[in-house]
């Protein structure tokens, strides 16, 4: 197979980031790297981490997932139109109570995680279609399988992302175009940055004081826990998407973090949905006992997994 050309949205900071310069250093040289973000005055972080790559393997262009003729705009410009594999990347965060949240910051939410996708798909498949060959991977989230507290608009944008390509999947291997959807645990980025200051400057008087009780004392130390123990690097997703994007038979769903496998798993264990529902009550209500231990647990295996 020659150079394959991939285009990766939200190459600013974070997986996006890691995803392009990864690939752009791939030592088989297997790929030209677009890596978009909507605003090029934040390349930097990105011509750092490329190097030597930038401007050889690795082009750098704008494109706003929120908007069709940004969209529009950025394929054109690219030889035949040609992409062989997009990354849709791109994606925001939201935590807190609902009733602290307005309808218009939710929109803006989906516009970007669910309609972001929505729009890159319309824009390149039907000349995948026509190639009859492509590959669309997408950066989901174990939120885009089970949902958490404090999560809920977040987590529906990743269902949305989930149910869409799932369903496509199904008409594009007739056109034999691939579909992966990537779903990291939690990963330090600017995504963790971003979300405790908003619900820092988030004003909170719209919901009963034990909401903001359970959200302040409950769900953001314990969520800042989870990201200190099981948190991945942006690299680490990187690499698990290279071997995504190379393999022979991409998988539809594939889960970065081992770690928190246990916890989207119980889903499928229990269709009637009580198991899960238990386990996180009980995981984030009893947390002192139960969480602690479990932590304790998961840090043992870490270690352990990264000794091997
Ligand atoms: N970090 C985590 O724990 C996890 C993240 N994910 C998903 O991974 C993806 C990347 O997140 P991550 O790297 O962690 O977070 P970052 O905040 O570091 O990166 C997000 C990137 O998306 C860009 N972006 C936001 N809106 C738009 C837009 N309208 N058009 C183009 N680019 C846009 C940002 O650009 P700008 O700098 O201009 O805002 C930035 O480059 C997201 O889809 C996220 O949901 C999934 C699981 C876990
Ligand atoms: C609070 C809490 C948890 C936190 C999980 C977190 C914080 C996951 C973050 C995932 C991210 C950031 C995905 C992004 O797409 C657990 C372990 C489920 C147990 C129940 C209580």
């Amino acid at each position: 197979m020659g150079t394959r050309r991939v285009l990766i949205t939200g190459c600013s900071s974070g997986i996006g980031l890691a995803v392009a310069a990864r690939l752009a250093k791939d030592e088989l040289r297997r790929f030209k790297v677009v890596a978009t973000m909507r605003d090029l005055n934040k390349r930097g972080p990105l011509e750092r981490a490329a190097g030597d790559s930038l401007n050889k393997t690795l082009e750098i262009k704008e494109l706003d997932a929120c908007s069709e003729e940004s969209i529009r705009e950025c394929v054109n410009s690219l030889p035949d139109r040609r992409v062989d594999i997009l990354v849709n990347n791109a994606g925001v965060g939201m935590i807190g109570p609902l009733e602290c949240q307005s309808i218009s910051d939710m929109k803006e939410l989906f516009d970007t995680n669910f309609f972001g996708l929505a729009r890159l798909v319309k824009e390149l498949l039907p000349d995948m279609k026509r190639r009859q060959s492509g590959h669309i991977v997408v950066m989901s989230s174990v939120m885009g399988i089970q949902g958490l507290l404090f999560n809920d608009v977040y987590s529906a944008s990743k269902f949305a992302v989930e149910g869409f390509c799932e369903s496509l999947a199904v008409q594009a291997m007739k056109f034999n175009i691939k579909m992966t959807l990537v779903e990291p645990g939690p990963v330090v980025t600017e995504f963790e940055r971003k979300v405790y200051e908003d619900a820092d400057k988030m004003d909170l008087s719209g919901a009963d004081e034990e909401t903001v009780k359970i959200f302040r004392e409950v769900y953001i130390p314990y969520s800042k826990k989870i990201f200190a123990s099981l948190g991945q690097t942006p690299e680490e997703v990187a690499e698990e998407t290279l071997q995504v994007i190379t393999a022979k038979e991409p998988p539809l769903r594939h889960q970065t973090n081992r770690l928190y496998m246990p916890l989207t798993a119980l889903k499928h264990a229990d269709p009637t949905g009580r198991l899960p529902l238990d386990t996180f009550y009980k995981m984030t209500f009893n947390h002192d006992r139960l969480f602690n231990a479990s932590l304790g647990v998961l840090r043992l295996l870490q270690r352990k997994s990264k000794k091997l």
